[in-house]
């Protein structure tokens, strides 16, 4: 069990790749149509000093908005700001620290932004890591659920009345998760979301990010029922060239480079999504849904299921302490 429940996830997780390949190869990435200025909008990017946060970051910038890039490195982010500024004249960008393997930092986070007394129309939960070694957050959780999932989880939930309040019902304020095909590929093992049993870094990958899709639609659900000015939506970026993929084991390693440059998009193609999610005037009050290379796709059968999607969001406010 123990060589299998590390075999099985890793072909699924492949296969999915596969798949999402042979679309790249037959499909052009989808080209973001023009977007409305944003002058005086506020966002938030969490991971948007590089990959497609930066990306994401940078062109909510040049259409006005005021961005805060959130990350752990702070040196990246200042740099990230730095590189922004220079190339836009529109919108406002910042840096401010955010640790998303650690709940704590997350709280700070949020409370350092609502001081600042800003609105926030747009959250961008893009941070993330993929395929690490089995390790811990600072809470003792598996980290990839700790930092994909369950630190947006918190940070989402703590932000949540500001997004309510910044919203109005003809221009509804927008949350974005950053979620992957790989949740195709997922389980989600409620008995043991921190893969204590058997660890896999594909599994536990995947597990996170269909915990986000999850999530999404709960989320979504309940913000409709309650009437708030706020959607949800989750997106799935396709194969993108970006730092993520620096965990691969050593085989896959050498032939992701070439098949990286032929077939995977670039992190401003890989944005475009999450970009459109987030503005597009098409998709105003729109929200529950799965967006891929610019449309509504169906995710998994796993993540439509209401009651595991209930028993989920106990457990996390258990784990995230709210
Ligand atoms: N690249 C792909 O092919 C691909 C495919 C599907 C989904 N995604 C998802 O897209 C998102 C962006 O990834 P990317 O491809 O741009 O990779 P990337 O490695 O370039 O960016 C990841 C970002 O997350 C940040 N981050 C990592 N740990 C953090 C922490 N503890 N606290 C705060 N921020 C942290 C990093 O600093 C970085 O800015 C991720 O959620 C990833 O899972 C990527």
């Amino acid at each position: 069990m123990g060589f299998l429940g590390v075999l099985l996830p890793m072909i699924r997780l492949y296969l999915v790749g596969v798949r999402v390949l042979l679309y790249q190869l037959f499909n052009r990435s989808f080209t973001l149509p023009a977007l409305p200025k944003q002058n005086g909008r506020v966002a938030i990017v969490t991971g948007g000093a590089r990959g497609m946060g930066y990306e994401v970051a940078r062109r909510l910038t040049d259409l006005g908005m005021h961005v805060i890039i959130a990350g752990n490195v702070e040196e990246e982010g200042l740099e990230a700001v730095t590189k922004i500024r220079g190339q836009t004249k529109e919108g406002k960008v910042e840096f401010l620290f955010l640790d998303l393997s650690s709940l704590h930092s997350v709280r700070q986070f949020a409370q350092r932004f609502k001081a600042t007394g800003l609105p926030l129309h747009v959250l961008v939960n893009n941070a993330g890591v993929m395929m690490v070694p089995e390790s811990q957050t600072e809470d003792g959780y598996e980290l990839q659920f700790g930092l994909n999932f369950l630190g947006h989880f918190l940070l989402t939930h703590l932000l949540l009345d500001t997004l309510k309040r910044s919203g109005h019902h003809d221009n509804h304020s927008r949350i974005v998760n950053m979620t992957s095909a790989t949740h195709y590929g997922a389980c989600l093992n409620l008995d043991d979301l921190q893969s204590r049993s058997c660890y896999s870094s594909h599994g536990a990958y995947a597990q996170s990010k269909l915990a986000l899709v999850m999530f999404t639609y709960a989320l979504h659900e309940q913000l409709s029922a309650g009437v708030f000015p706020v959607s949800a939506s989750a997106v799935d970026p396709g194969m993108v060239d970006t730092d993520l993929y620096q965990n691969l084991c050593s085989p896959a390693q050498v032939l992701q480079r070439p098949v990286a440059k032929l077939l995977f998009r670039t992190p401003a193609e890989g944005a475009s999504t999450a970009l459109y999610a987030a503005l597009a005037t098409e998709l105003e009050g729109v929200g529950g849904c799965y967006l891929y290379n610019g449309r509504r796709a169906a995710s998994s059968e796993t993540s439509y299921d209401q009651e595991l999607q209930a028993q989920l969001w106990r457990q996390s406010c258990s784990l995230a302490g709210i």
